[in-house]
C-alpha cells in the first residue's frame, strides 16, 4: 500500500515530532512517500536540497499523490500546502483521514471539517484525537481499509 502522508513544512514545523509518530505507525501499513515531512532538518524554509526547486517539490509530491492509495493529513498546524493536498486528493477521489487535535486550541477550517462525507461513504474522513490515541485510531482506519 503507498500512503501519502501530508504534515505542515512552511505553515510551521511544531508538530514535527506528532508527525513522526504518525508516519511510523504507518510505516506499519505500507510505504510512506513523503516520510521526509517527518525529518528535524527540514525547517519552516522547506526543502533546500531538492534540485529544481518548488517546481520539483509540486511536481514530485503531486505524482506521488497520484500513486498514493490513502492519504493521512495531520491537519492540527494549518497549512497551506496540505490544505492544497487534500483538495487535489479529493478531486482524484483519494480515500482521505484527516487528523486534527482539539487540544490545540484551534478550530478547524470548514473548508475541511465541512467536507467530511461529501465524496461519498468514508471516503473523506476528518477524526479528532488526542496524540496518546493515535495509534489506535490509525489501527482502526487501516484494520477497516484492509477488510474491504
Ligand atoms: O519543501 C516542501 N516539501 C514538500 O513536500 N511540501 C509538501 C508536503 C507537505 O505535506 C506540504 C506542506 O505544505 P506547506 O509547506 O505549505 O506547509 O507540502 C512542501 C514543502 C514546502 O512548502
Amino acid at each position: 500500500m503507498h500512503i501519502y502522508f501530508c504534515g505542515s513544512i512552511r505553515g510551521g514545523r511544531q508538530d514535527v515530532k506528532i508527525y513522526q509518530n504518525i508516519v511510523k505507525k504507518l510505516q506499519t501499513y505500507g510505504t510512506v512517500l513523503t516520510e521526509h515531512v517527518t525529518h528535524v532538518a527540514i525547517s519552516e524554509k522547506g526543502e533546500d536540497a531538492v534540485s529544481g526547486g518548488d517546481e520539483a517539490i509540486y511536481e514530485r509530491d503531486m505524482e506521488w499523490l497520484a500513486q498514493s492509495d490513502v492519504v493521512v493529513a495531520e491537519v492540527t498546524q494549518p497549512s497551506l500546502g496540505v490544505g492544497y493536498e487534500i483538495g487535489q486528493a479529493m478531486a482524484m477521489k483519494k480515500r482521505i483521514l484527516c487528523l486534527f487535535r482539539p487540544s490545540s486550541g484551534r478550530v478547524l477550517s470548514a473548508m475541511i471539517r465541512g467536507a467530511e462525507g461529501k465524496l461519498g461513504g468514508t471516503l473523506f474522513q476528518v477524526q479528532d484525537y488526542k496524540e496518546e490515541d493515535v495509534e489506535g485510531i490509525l489501527e482502526n482506519y487501516f484494520g477497516e481499509l484492509t477488510k474491504n
